[in-house]
């Protein structure tokens, strides 16, 4: 896929994995907007990214992904600065099994938001052009992370809303492609203090055993992987990419 010119919006963009996608995106000429519920860092990092990649191509949208109209308006300002939008990454995302609701709230109804809002914006069907939706689940949906039950859950429905909505069926009748990037343990701020992300202190073991034969990678690692991703990825297909490795295609 030719990034040059593209335009992408991503959710979580202010920090960690949705950050790399970022910056790796402006260095293969696309443009980005970086869409977070935090505007202090993400206004920053719009002007760090503006300042090496030019002003022109990237954009700071502050927005709550459990929030659709604000979600909603996101897009809206995207496609009104851009003129087009091509790209949207469903990333956003947090740990922590104690206030689940708001886990499931931003992980899997946050994605499924973005799913229908990037259908209704980029949908051939809705006189959009089509387009490409990625969404980050994590190979906690391949490999149960037992330390936390409810965010492993939210990444399982990842990957079947993508699988789902990836059939060629959704594909013929939207010319939307829909494809899964899994991350495995990657150094990010995602986990601040493990103690109080977990449900309960008795996870802490399982914890420990959920992350012993792990190699921790960079999410400079990962931002690479998704521009591989873009580039060979069928709709529908499932891609893990951990311990530093080249990212391999899931088949179930
Ligand atoms: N770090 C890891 O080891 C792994 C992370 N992942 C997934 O990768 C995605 C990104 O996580 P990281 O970069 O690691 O975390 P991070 O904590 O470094 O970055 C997450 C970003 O999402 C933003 N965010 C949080 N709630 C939001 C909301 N309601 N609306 C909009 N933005 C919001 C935060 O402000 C932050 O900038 C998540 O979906 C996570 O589950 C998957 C596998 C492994
Ligand atoms: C094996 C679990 C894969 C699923 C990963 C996932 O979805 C969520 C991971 C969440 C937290 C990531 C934490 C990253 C921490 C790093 O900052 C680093 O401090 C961890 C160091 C651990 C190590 O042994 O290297």
């Amino acid at each position: 896929m030719d990034l040059k010119g593209k335009v992408a919006l991503i959710t979580g963009a202010a920090a960690g994995i949705g950050l790399a996608y970022s910056e790796e995106l402006l260095k293969h000429g696309a443009k980005v907007s970086l869409c977070d519920i935090d505007s202090d860092i993400g206004e920053q990092i719009a002007d760090e990214l503006g300042a090496k990649y030019g002003r022109k191509n990237v954009l700071f949208c502050q927005c709550d992904v459990t929030d659709y109209p604000q979600y909603e308006e996101a897009f809206e300002m995207t496609i009104k600065v851009f003129n087009r939008l091509d790209i949207v990454i469903n990333n956003a995302g947090v740990m922590n099994d104690r206030f689940w609701e708001l886990e499931v709230d931003v992980n899997l109804n946050g994605v499924i938001r973005g799913t229908l809002l990037a259908y209704r914006f980029m949908g051939k069907d809705r006189g959009g052009q089509g387009g490409t939706i990625v969404n980050t689940a994590s190979t906690a949906f391949a490999r149960p992370q037992v330390s936390t039950p409810i965010y492993t859950a939210t990444n399982y429905a990842v990957v079947g809303l993508t699988r789902a909505y990836g059939d060629q069926y959704h594909v013929n009748l939207t010319g939307v492609r829909s494809l899964v990037l899994c991350p495995g343990l990657t150094d990010t701020g995602l986990v601040k203090e493990i103690r109080k992300q977990l449900m309960s202190s008795e996870y802490e073991a399982a914890w420990q055993r959920d992350n012993a034969n792990c190699k921790t990678q960079s999410s400079e690692h990962v931002g690479r992987a998704l521009i591989e991703i873009l580039t060979k990825g069928q709709s529908g297909s499932v891609w893990v990419v951990e311990n530093g490795q080249a990212p391999r295609e899931w088949r179930g």
